[in-house]
């Protein structure tokens, strides 16, 4: 009826990375729900921003994770603006969230240039900044438990939370 976790934090935090990760040690599948707007959309998200704008990739997105949210057994990564919405993060109030937390200096180098987060585009440091000081307050507010990622590897990160699950 539910992921066996959902993991959320800002871009670069390593949701996807450390997901799969977990899905792997524990047996479960992978579920990203920025992977299920692309197989929906059929394009990438950086194409969808541009041809659409971005409250249409929120709508594909919200739809993904009501969908994803049934997924009984998976291992979830949302995308780092999925808790903006509301009605989300009233969804996510029953399920085991994991906020992933990065520094600022950190996150920035992971994600470095590229058009893979158009959000990020401009001045990558300076909308990192700002998206993950407003943002905060919503990944705390969902969370269950909360993992500083800053010098530690995604293998490290992942055998913690499977200790957290149990
Ligand atoms: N703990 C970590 N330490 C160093 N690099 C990491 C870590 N976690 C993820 N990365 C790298 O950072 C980049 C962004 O990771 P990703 O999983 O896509 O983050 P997210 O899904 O949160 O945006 C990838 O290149 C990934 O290999
Ligand atoms: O922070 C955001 O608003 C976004 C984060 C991205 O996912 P990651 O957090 O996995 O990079 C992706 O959903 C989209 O580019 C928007
Ligand atoms: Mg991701």
């Amino acid at each position: 009826m539910s992921p066996v976790v959902v993991l959320v934090g800002p871009p670069g935090s390593g949701k996807s990375t450390i997901a799969a990760l977990l899905a792997s040690r524990l047996g479960k599948t992978h579920r990203d729900t920025d992977t299920d707007v692309e197989n929906e959309a059929g394009k990438p998200i950086s194409d969808i921003f541009v041809d659409s704008g971005e409250a249409a990739f929120r709508s594909l997105e919200r739809a993904a994770i009501v969908a994803a949210l049934q997924d009984e057994g998976a291992v979830l990564s949302l995308g780092g603006g999925a808790i903006l919405d509301a009605d989300t993060r009233a969804d996510l109030a029953g399920h085991n969230v994991v906020f992933l937390d990065v520094s600022l200096s950190e996150a920035a180098k992971r994600v470095g240039l590229g058009v893979a987060r158009p959000l990020l585009l401009g001045n990558v440091r300076t909308q990192l900044r700002n998206l993950m000081e407003a943002r905060r307050p919503l990944y705390a507010e969902v969370a269950k438990l909360t993992v500083d990622t800053d010098g530690r590897a995604p293998e490290d990160l992942a055998a913690e939370i499977v200790e957290h699950l149990g």
